[in-house]
C-alpha cells in the first residue's frame, strides 16, 4: 500500500498576462516571487482558449485510443521522440510509471515518428500549430526571466530557437491509466516523485482529472533530497501551470526553484482513479545553448552538458534505489519465505 499523504495547503500563485506590454514590469515582479518561493504558479489570460486546449486534449485522446501496435509504429527513441507505455521509472519510486505518454518535437527528429496521416488525419498540422501556440507563451515568461535576471530580454528566446535543429523542447501528451478502487495491495504510481530538468515546463490538465502535487523545499538545484509534506495543485478550466525545471534553476544561481512534484498514486478516498489525460510542453534549450547564472554560481556548461549530467543523476540515484527495493525484498523474504509479499514502493 501507498503511503498515507500528509498535506498542508500552499497557495499556488495566479499570474495574469493580460494587456502584457504595459503591465510588464509587475508580471515579471510576480513571477520572481513566484519561482522564489514556490517554484510552481499558474497563469491566466495567457490568449490560448479552452476550445484550443480542448481541440488539443481530442487530437490527444484520439492517438491514445489507437491499438498498441499501431502507436507503436512510433516508439520512443534516445532523441526525446515517441511512444512509450509503462517504461518511465523514476529514481524516487524505481518503478515504472502506470501511463503511456507520445514526444512530440519540432525539427527533423520527428520525420518518422510522426503518426501517419491515414490513422490521425489532422495530428501533425493540429499539434504543431499548438505547439506553436504554447511556445509563444513560453516566450512571454522568458522576457520576464530574462529581465528579472538582468539578461536582455531576448537572451533566453534566442537559446530557445525552435527553428533551430538541436533545439531540444517537447510536447509530451500523457495518458495515465483507470486504476482500480479496491485496494489489492499494490501501488500503481502515475508519475512519482521527481523534478522537471528543463528549463520551464507549461502543463495543461482536465477539469475533474486531478492528481497532481508538489512539495518544496529544495534549495539548491545538485541536491535530490526531498520533503514529505504535499499540497494539492487545485486547477481551474484554462488555467497553464507553470513550473521552473533545474535548468532554470542553475541559470538562476538557484534563485528560482525546481520544485519536487508528482500525480499521485491514488490510494485514499477522494483520490481520483479514473483514466487522466494532460499535457507537458517542457521548454528546454538548443543544445550548444552556453547556461551560466548572472552570478557565476556554477561553471558554464551547454544545453547537451546539462542534460547528460542530469541524466547520470537520475540514474545513480535510480540505481540505489533499485538496490534498496532488492535489499528490502531479500528481508522480506528470508523473514516470510511463503508469503510472495511484493515491496511497495512510496513515492
Ligand atoms: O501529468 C501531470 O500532471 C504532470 C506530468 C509531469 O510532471 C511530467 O511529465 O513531468
Ligand atoms: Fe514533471
Amino acid at each position: 500500500m501507498a503511503a498515507k499523504t500528509t498535506y498542508r495547503e500552499r497557495a499556488i500563485p495566479r499570474i495574469s498576462l493580460s494587456d502584457f506590454e504595459n503591465n510588464i514590469d509587475a508580471i515579471t515582479a510576480q513571477l520572481c516571487d513566484a519561482s522564489e518561493n514556490v517554484g510552481f504558479f499558474s497563469i491566466v489570460d495567457h490568449g490560448i482558449s479552452i476550445q484550443e486546449i480542448e481541440d488539443m486534449f481530442a487530437q490527444s485522446q484520439s492517438f491514445f485510443a489507437l491499438p498498441d501496435d499501431v502507436k507503436a509504429t512510433v516508439p520512443w527513441s534516445p532523441n526525446n521522440v515517441g511512444w512509450e507505455k509503462n517504461s518511465q521509472i523514476r529514481p524516487s519510486t524505481g518503478a515504472p510509471d502506470t501511463k503511456e505518454s507520445y514526444q512530440l518535437q519540432f525539427g527533423s527528429y520527428m520525420n518518422d515518428t510522426w503518426i501517419s496521416p491515414s490513422h490521425l488525419p489532422e495530428f501533425k498540422e493540429k499539434s504543431l500549430a499548438f505547439m506553436n501556440r504554447v511556445r509563444q507563451v513560453s516566450e512571454l515568461l522568458m522576457i520576464c526571466f530574462a529581465r528579472g535576471l538582468g539578461f536582455p530580454d531576448d537572451y533566453f528566446i534566442k537559446l530557445h530557437d525552435v527553428s533551430r535543429e538541436n533545439v531540444q523542447s517537447v510536447l509530451r501528451l500523457l495518458h495515465y491509466f483507470e486504476l482500480p478502487e479496491v485496494s489489492d495491495g499494490k501501488v500503481y504510481h502515475r508519475a512519482g516523485a521527481h523534478a522537471d530538468w528543463g528549463f520551464l515546463t507549461l502543463l495543461f490538465q482536465r477539469e475533474g482529472q486531478s492528481g497532481l502535487e508538489i512539495c518544496p523545499g529544495r534549495e539548491v538545484v545538485t541536491e535530490f533530497a526531498q520533503g514529505d509534506t504535499w499540497s494539492k495543485v487545485h486547477l481551474e478550466a484554462g488555467d497553464i501551470v507553470c513550473n521552473i525545471g533545474d535548468l532554470l534553476m542553475s541559470w538562476s544561481d538557484d534563485r528560482f526553484k525546481s520544485t519536487f512534484h508528482r500525480v499521485k498514486a491514488p490510494c485514499e478516498p477522494g483520490d481520483y482513479f479514473g483514466p487522466r489525460y494532460s499535457m507537458a510542453y517542457f521548454n528546454q534549450p538548443c543544445s550548444d545553448a552556453v547556461i551560466q547564472g548572472p552570478k557565476k554560481k556554477y561553471p558554464p556548461v551547454t544545453g547537451a552538458e546539462f542534460t547528460a549530467s542530469a541524466m547520470k543523476r537520475n540514474f545513480a540515484v535510480l540505481a540505489a534505489k533499485r538496490q534498496q527495493l532488492e535489499e528490502e525484498d531479500l528481508k522480506a523474504k528470508s523473514i516470510a519465505p511463503t508469503t510472495g509479499t511484493s515491496v511497495a514502493a512510496g513515492a
